[in-house]
């Protein structure tokens, strides 16, 4: 027995689908191969028809040598050898057929599956995402759709059509001769038992497998993402140390399968090969003794030789079955996947919102945060008027981010309520939430897709061709862009039509920031949500978003999370978060005057800002002569006042 190799990502196992049979398991595909059954079912009846020829053949045989062989009469093969060829090609013709009948909705069921897969994954709530690594949910909608469709279009038509071929065999041999039926039948009972245990330990290496894969998709995705890191911390043999190990467990996994897959085919191929030997025996023994003609003897043969195949082939399509089911079962873990944040069934709607947000008795906690830890947010109340800009400051790491995510729901609250205008954000539909909600992150991705459509992406009424929305497109996009001090855009090989994302034009990290912003700007929401969106830019681009920001944000209500002082300087007031709540609002300076802890936050963003800015310049941080420490932007304003 091989070792056995644990699965490099538990939740993986513990939302598995409940175990069922195979078959009670793959039935579920029906929901989407519905449609294409009576393709599958014509598919199945071309190949059986085919086979059905194949076992006629042999009757004809027999006839031959009775009949014109037996007599000497050469006249009478011709027409007999004909009809053997006529036969030979209408069952090539019917195998042509059946290939040909499932192509088509074979290949729909699965793009029917992987639209309904990606439906779901854009439906799922961030926290399935944080749990699922990304190379499980590629080598599901790829590699395991894929497999999927080569079972129905293949594997079921023709486990189907062998097994009717078999009883039907299997019918004949025993109405040839009983007795030669019955050995044949009985000698075959041992291939029933192999097959049986053959599923059990199969399967459970088929899951295993499966998902190796997809954690070694996931390290590849990973290595890829993260090859400048890897080159820059030299890691990358370490990681390709790592990435031997997973690929080490996946080829033993893949070798105990092959093992398995090798005893069954053991016993698939001694089994009938026994059978013929006794039968051949016993016929032999029959002939002898005038009970069978030679003609039956070698039409009994002929046609034993002919359910050689579908018998043989029971190894394989069970097997192919159960890889099948495997599929199967990971594609239903994602999407019987729970969406914890669903739409309301009757919706509130907001025509035109004021943009007041507030966040009260606001708790929340992280799913997989240890039982030892209290909640993150621990009793959030703050109040931002419409227009206000708030500016959220807090030590890293005090839940500043999540907030953020709880205003348009990529998380909901544990407890209390976020509400826009009086509004809880839950009562809203998701679509509406965000349009009056726009977020940019620090982590600025862009989509695959030019700058236009990127920066547009939350405004998709402006998508369309008549002039009009064209001309608003255009002014919308500008203005944007504007504000984002992303006029490097009009400058890209193609300008703003110039693919960007990953398979388009390498973008900086300060432009990427920049068309992330611009794009939440040009959603023109009530409440603009901005996680630090500014922190790659340089001091002087930066003091220029902050001039056109400050424009928009009359009009809209903004939350910023701050990580430079200079940030802060954007807004009407602040909140300190601290410990899990906010413990002090109001204006920079009134804050600096009046908490030490909001002194300590500036200090060590105004430290981490100058290591930031030392380090891009390539300088080497050394104490100013007297040995003083620099004055912190709280001295400079107290001297000022
Ligand atoms: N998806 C997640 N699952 C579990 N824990 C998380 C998740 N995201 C963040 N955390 C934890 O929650 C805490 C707060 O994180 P958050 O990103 O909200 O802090 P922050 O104040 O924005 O930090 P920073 O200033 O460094 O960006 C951290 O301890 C972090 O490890």
């Amino acid at each position: 027995m091989s070792e056995s190799v644990q699965p490099q990502h538990p939740h993986v196992a513990t939302e598995s689908t409940p175990r069922v049979g195979t078959l009670r398991a793959l039935w579920r595909l029906r929901e989407f191969a519905g449609p294409a059954m009576p393709a599958f079912a014509g598919s199945m009846a071309a190949a059986l028809v085919a086979q059905l020829i194949a076992l006629t053949i042999p009757q004809v045989l027999a006839q031959i040598v009775d009949g014109p062989l037996a007599d000497g009469d050469a006249a009478a093969i011709a027409p007999l050898t004909l009809l053997v060829f006529a036969l030979g090609t209408a069952e090539a013709l019917l195998y042509a057929l059946r290939r040909w009948l499932v192509v088509g909705p074979g290949t729909k069921v699965e793009a029917r599956m992987r639209n309904a897969l990606y439906a779901k994954l854009q439906d799922l709530p961030v926290s399935f995402h944080d749990r699922w690594p990304s190379g499980q949910l590629l080598s599901r909608a790829v590699s395991d759709l894929g497999l999927i469709r080569r079972w129905l279009s293949f594997g079921l038509v023709l486990t189907g059509a062998n097994l009717v071929i078999i009883v039907v065999g299997v019918g004949i041999l025993m109405s040839m001769n009983w007795l030669l039926g019955l050995i044949f039948l009985v000698c075959s009972l041992p291939l029933w038992w192999a097959g049986w245990r053959f599923e059990g330990q199969y399967s459970e290496q088929s899951r295993l497998s499966q998902d190796q894969a997809g954690d070694l998709a996931t390290a590849v995705e990973e290595s890829v993402h993260g090859i400048r890191v890897l080159k820059a911390f030299g890691r990358g043999k370490h990681a390709l140390s790592t990435f031997r190990a997973q690929a080490e467990s996946l080829r033993r996994t893949e070798i105990e399968k092959a093992r398995l897959d090798a005893n069954i085919w053991v016993w698939i191929m001694i089994v009938p090969t026994v059978a013929l030997a006794i039968c051949l025996i016993v016929g032999v023994w029959l002939t002898a003794n005038g009970q069978l003609s030679v003609g039956e003897l070698v039409a009994f043969f002929a046609t034993a030789t002919v359910l050689a195949w579908p018998i043989e082939s029971i190894g394989f399509f069970l097997a192919f079955a159960l890889d099948a089911r495997t599929a199967t079962d990971r594609f239903f873990d994602i999407l019987d996947s729970e969406n914890t944040i669903v739409d309301p069934e009757q919706p509130r709607h907001l025509a035109r919102p004021k943009g007041e947000l507030a966040f009260s008795g606001v708790h929340f906690r992280y799913q997989d945060a240890p039982d030892r830890f209290g909640d993150l947010l621990d009793g959030v109340d703050l109040v931002i008027e419409p227009g206000e800009t708030m500016a959220l400051v807090g030590l890293t790491g005090s839940g500043k981010t999540t907030m953020t995510s709880l205003t348009t729901r990529l998380y909901d609250v544990t407890a209390g309520s976020v509400t826009v205008d009086g509004v809880d954000v839950r009562a809203f539909s998701r679509e509406e939430l965000r349009t009056h909600v726009a977020m940019a992150f620090e982590d600025a991705t862009l989509f695959s897709a030019s700058v236009r459509e990127n920066v547009l992406l939350g405004r998709p009424e402006l998508a369309g061709d008549a002039p009009e929305v064209v001309a608003e497109a255009e002014r919308v996009l500008t203005e944007a862009l504007r504000i984002a001090q992303a006029g490097f855009a009009y400058d890209l090989p193609d300008g703003v039509d110039t693919k960007v994302g990953e398979e388009g034009m390498s973008l900086s990290g300060g432009q990427r920031q920049r068309l992330a912003l611009a794009r939440a700007v040009a959603a023109k929401p009530a409440v603009l949500v901005l996680d630090d969106p500014l922190s790659a830019l340089d001091v002087a681009t930066e003091a220029r978003v902050e001039a056109e920001l400050r424009s928009v944000l009359a009009s809209t209500t903004a939350l910023i999370v701050a990580h430079r002082p200079s940030t802060v300087t954007l807004a009407d007031r602040v909140a300190l978060l601290e410990d899990g709540r906010v413990t002090a609002v109001g204006t920079h300076s009134e804050l600096l005057r009046e908490s030490e802890h909001y002194r300590y936050v500036i200090s060590s963003l105004e430290d981490e800002e100058r290591r930031g800015r030392e380090e891009r310049q390539g300088l080497e941080t050394r104490p100013p002569s007297s040995g003083a420490p620099r004055p912190t932007e709280f001295e400079r304003e107290e001297a000022a006042s």
